[in-house]
């Protein structure tokens, strides 16, 4: 008989953020953050311009330090950036003289994969953001979506666990960006991974979202977590969307406002 022993790590979150600050100087620009991500969650981290959301999403990646507080995945405090936590930003960030292939392949060639290996990777997840046949091409021949498609097969390449995304789709025109964000739920569903997306879209938001964590301004904090239920595919013309969008649009007009923006 098999027995199957209970997962030590059935229960635990796949990233926890612990009483998290940072401070930039005198400027507090997060303060008490505590929030728990479940293993292959799909979180969206919302809020108006400066309220953290970039500086949140560079603590889990790595990339900056708390001040004060903890930032755990797998259980672990972030040291650094890691190839298991990959990163997709609005920008690009694509190597101009690299091909689509040679940009995907980059991650691969720094795990030390062999040449052929490095390129069979490279294509299957071209091949997955929809761009097989389009290996050979350099970014400048690529159109925006087709960059930011390029940007997201390079950081699954790496087959991370976590992917980290900050506003991947917000330079791009309406139709694709909606195209895109199906896209990513497609993947998603395929190929799960832990992430968390950073946007100022409501719509974008309730869209992708197993959850929407809504920040607050000055100091940057967790306002309120929604938990969105609705059957995906979603619909934006769906009532509970449309009442969900409604709900948080008020929130989030509050924090403007506290800012005097408008
Ligand atoms: N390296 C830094 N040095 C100093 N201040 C910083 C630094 N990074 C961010 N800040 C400040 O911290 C605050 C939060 O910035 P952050 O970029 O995280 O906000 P955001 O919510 O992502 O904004 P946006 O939506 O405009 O991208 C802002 O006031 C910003 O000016």
């Amino acid at each position: 008989m098999l027995v199957t022993a209970p997962s030590a790590t059935a229960s635990r979150p796949k990233v926890s953020i612990r009483g998290a600050a940072k401070q930039f100087g005198k400027m507090v620009a997060l303060q008490g953050v505590d929030l728990e991500l479940q293993e292959n969650s799909f979180t969206c981290l919302l809020g108006p311009s400066g309220c953290g959301k970039s500086t949140l999403l560079n603590m889990i990646a790595g990339f900056a330090e708390p001040s004060a507080g903890q930032v755990l995945v797998d259980g672990l405090p972030v040291k650094g950036p890691s190839a298991d936590r990959g990163v997709v930003f609005q920008e690009y960030a694509l190597f101009p003289w690299r091909t689509a292939l040679d940009n995907v392949a980059f991650g691969p060639m720094l795990k030390g994969r062999g040449k052929a290996e490095q390129q069979e990777i490279a294509r299957r997840y071209l091949a997955l953001v929809g761009l097989a046949g389009h290996e050979a091409k350099y970014p400048g021949n690529l159109s925006g979506g087709m960059k930011q498609r390029v940007a997201i097969a390079r950081a699954l390449a790496n087959d991370p666990s976590v992917l980290l995304m900050d506003e991947p789709f917000g330079a791009l025109d309406a139709q694709t960006r909606e195209t895109l964000q199906e896209e990513l739920l497609r993947i998603w569903e395929q190929d799960r991974k832990t992430v968390v997306f950073v946007t100022h879209s409501i719509s974008e938001a309730i869209f992708l979202a197993d959850r929407i964590v809504v920040m607050a301004t000055r100091p940057g904090a967790v306002k309120e977590v929604f938990d969105v239920e609705i059957p995906r595919p979603r619909e934006r013309s769906d009532p509970e969307f449309v009442r969900l969008e409604r709900e948080i649009k008020l929130l989030v007009r509050a924090e403007v406002q506290k800012l005097g923006v408008i």
